[in-house]
């Protein structure tokens, strides 16, 4: 089977350059009474949930949701409890039917599929992992891993050996003739991820499926979809509330609140420039060394010596490795690429940004900064602030944010 879907895409492309996967415009999903006349009618779109609730008996689970999914990327969707991250994810394969807006794949009109071509969706296009695995008790793992296969009509030898090999991609050589009952939590969820790439999606969707595991199994887990990611370059759609899951996971994070986009954006973009008090509060307590990259921190080079001497670090290197940069050197540190010098960050630089009184985070890359905000439609405004990892690439980095490695060298790390 073909394990890169993505492997047409150049290398040094940005996520932000490649085509949507999934384009999605002015969804809603209201529940309740009536539900289509809430989208169409200005004075109900206009209510809080509990007026809407109160006037009408409706919920506006979904409201005025537009973003796109590329191509590669990991878009996280991201919220509280209620804030409407699953209807908003079931609503792409229309596993909830979207009260108004629009939904297409690769082009394709999801609204406008009928019942095959749905079915074709979901099994081959867009496979779901969910919270509570799904399994069927009765099977093996390799049989349960198979299933999608034999669903697809393929010949019980050539469906074996594919699910043998995703069985391996997962870590679970040497239980594939286990019954669910006999795994643990996390091999359970293994065998659910297992399932579903067998059939080779072109997108994976993650419906907060590590939230029942426990936080060691749970972080195994979140590494696990790093590095099928990075392996694969499989554009991927996960549900969390957790913020450090969407964090470490996200290539970009719709934070969601009351049913719409709150602020769509990197992880930089949401921790550096929260578009309201809502998300400043949300990422408050996040290190921001450990998401901020020395982009954010760096400024002009004062004199063709500050520019030529020094630490070189990389543009996507965190706050927090240029830190240990500066202070092994114990000289300001040269933003390198290409052989280029960008700019420079010293010890104050970076302390700033730590402090966040940085003048704005964010501001000194004309790139960075919040593209979102309630229905406006986002993630179309050019490159991301952070530099992304090309498909392959690790962006370990700020995956990994408390093992950085060293980024001293000449030739940025
Ligand atoms: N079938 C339904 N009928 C009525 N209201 C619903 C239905 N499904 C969801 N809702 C409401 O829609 C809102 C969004 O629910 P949703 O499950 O999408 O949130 P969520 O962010 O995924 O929450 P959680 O993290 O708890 O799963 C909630 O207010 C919920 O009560």
């Amino acid at each position: 089977m073909s394990t890169t879907p993505n492997s047409t895409t150049a290398a040094t492309d940005t996520v932000a350059e490649r085509p949507p996967v999934f384009s999605v415009d002015g969804l809603w999903k209201v529940f309740g009474p009536k539900a289509a006349r809430v989208p169409a009618d200005p004075d109900l779109t206009a209510l809080s949930p509990a007026e809407l609730r109160s006037r009408t008996g409706c919920t506006a689970a979904v409201a005025d949701v537009s973003f796109d999914v590329r191509k590669g990327e990991v878009f996280v969707v991201m919220g509280l409890s209620g804030s409407g991250k699953s209807t908003l994810v079931r609503c792409l394969t229309r596993l909830i039917e979207p009260t108004a807006g629009s939904i297409a794949i690769d082009g394709e009109d999801v609204r406008a599929m009928d019942k095959s071509r749905l079915r074709e969706l979901r099994r081959h296009r867009a496979a779901m992992v969910f919270q509570h695995f799904g399994l069927l008790p009765h099977r093996t793992v390799l049989d349960n891993v198979a299933y999608g296969l034999e669903v697809q009509g393929l010949g019980r030898a050539e469906r074996r050996e594919r699910a043998a090999t995703i069985v391996a991609k997962v870590g679970l050589e040497g239980l594939e003739q286990r019954r669910p009952g006999q795994l643990s939590g996390g091999q359970r969820q293994r065998v659910g991820l297992a399932r579903a790439l067998a059939v080779d999606p072109e997108v994976l969707l993650f419906d907060e499926p590590f939230s029942a595991l426990d936080p060691l199994i749970r972080r195994d887990m979140q590494e696990e979809v790093v590095r099928l990611h990075r392996e694969e370059g499989r554009t991927m759609v996960f549900i969390t509330h957790d913020l450090q899951e969407a964090l470490k996971l996200g290539d970009r994070i719709a934070l969601m609140r009351d049913g719409r986009v709150v602020q769509l954006g990197t992880p930089e973009e949401i921790v550096g420039s929260p578009a309201d008090d809502y998300v400043r509060e949300f990422v408050r307590d996040v290190p921001r060394e450990q998401v901020l990259t020395v982009r954010t921190a760096m400024r002009p080079a004062a004199s063709a010596d500050e520019a030529g001497t020094g630490p070189a670090i990389r543009p996507e290197a965190t706050v927090s490795e240029a830190i240990e940069a500066v202070a092994r050197a114990g000289s300001p540190a040269r933003v390198m690429t290409d052989g280029r010098c960008l700019g420079v960050v010293d010890a104050s630089d970076l302390l700033s940004v730590v402090a966040g009184t940085d003048a704005a985070a964010g501001s000194r890359d004309p790139a960075a900064g919040s593209r979102a905000a309630g229905a406006a439609r986002v993630g179309d405004g050019g490159p991301p602030a952070r530099a992304k990892p090309s498909v392959g690439e690790a962006p370990a980095t700020r995956r990994k944010p408390t093992t950085p490695p060293p980024a001293t060298s000449e030739e940025p790390a």
